[in-house]
């Protein structure tokens, strides 16, 4: 399985940014070819010219956040049609910081997800617990529910392909403070069995698990190597062209277990 390595810009980036942020990874994935799938999701004002600078050039793009409505009264929302329509092939749910700032709750984010697939984007669906619930030893029980209440039965599709889950804990996002590889493969291989009990066996195990938080280009090659470690969402790390560029190259040629 290729690893994904996904870059998440979140509220970052006006048109001159993101016009030369994009055109310096096409450029650099010229010269430095990968086996990995690299997705980038800028936020919705840039999508359109993205999409135009990476139009054929084998990096995908996606949006940051999805309505559960096709179209409609909704004002400020936007439509996973509408995503499909810029050439967005995925696009990324439940993120802690819409969970903060938006309130966003595990079964809107269920809702969100059928939407998306519907739409036929693949939902990257972010899990992950909070500072206070690891100390408290609730990290397991945390993303166990996340899971729970977040997928839609069916989620991945029959091998698992068409969905993506994003383990990052709280404490670890826009922190510098990475989980430990012990914590990261611990995490990991928690969320696969959770993924094989309610998915089935051959979705459960098809379904790539990305770690985020705090991922950068000295860490990365160590963290992609984890088992069940099947990718990385990276947030501030991917608005640095040669950063990000080199956390794709630690991906390449690493199939995911
Ligand atoms: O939230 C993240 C990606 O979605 C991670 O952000 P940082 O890489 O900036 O910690």
């Amino acid at each position: 399985m290729r690893q994904v390595i996904a870059g998440n810009w979140k509220m970052n980036g006006l048109t001159a940014d993101a016009e030369a942020l994009t055109q310096a990874l096409r450029d650099g994935l010229v010269k430095a070819p990968t086996g990995a799938v690299v997705v980038v999701f800028p936020p919705f004002t840039q999508v359109a010219t993205v999409g135009r600078i990476l139009a054929g050039s084998g990096i995908a793009w996606g949006g940051q956040d999805c309505h559960i409505a096709e179209r409609g009264a909704h004002t400020g929302d936007i439509a996973p049609e509408m995503l499909r329509d810029l050439g967005a092939t995925h696009v990324i749910l439940g993120h802690s910081e819409r969970r903060r700032d938006h309130g966003e709750l595990d079964e809107t984010v269920r809702e969100k997800t059928v939407a998306a697939l519907k739409a036929g984007l693949i939902p990257i669906v972010c899990v992950g617990e909070s500072e206070d619930q690891r100390a408290g030893g609730q990290q397991q029980d945390t993303v166990g529910w996340q899971i729970k209440g977040s997928l839609p039965d069916g989620f991945g599709g029959a091998d698992g392909s068409g969905g993506i889950v994003a383990y990052e804990p709280v404490w670890a996002i826009g922190t510098g403070r990475t989980a430990t590889v012990e914590d990261i493969a611990a995490m990991h291989g928690f969320v696969r069995a959770e993924l094989v009990r309610q998915m089935g066996e051959t979705a459960g195990r098809g379904i790539r698990i990305l770690y985020g938080g705090s991922v950068n280009a000295g860490n990365a090659a160590s963290i992609l190597a984890v088992p069940e470690v099947s990718g990385a969402l990276v947030g501030g790390a991917s608005l640095k062209p040669a950063d990000f560029l080199t956390i794709v190259s630690a991906a390449t040629g690493h199939p995911a277990a």
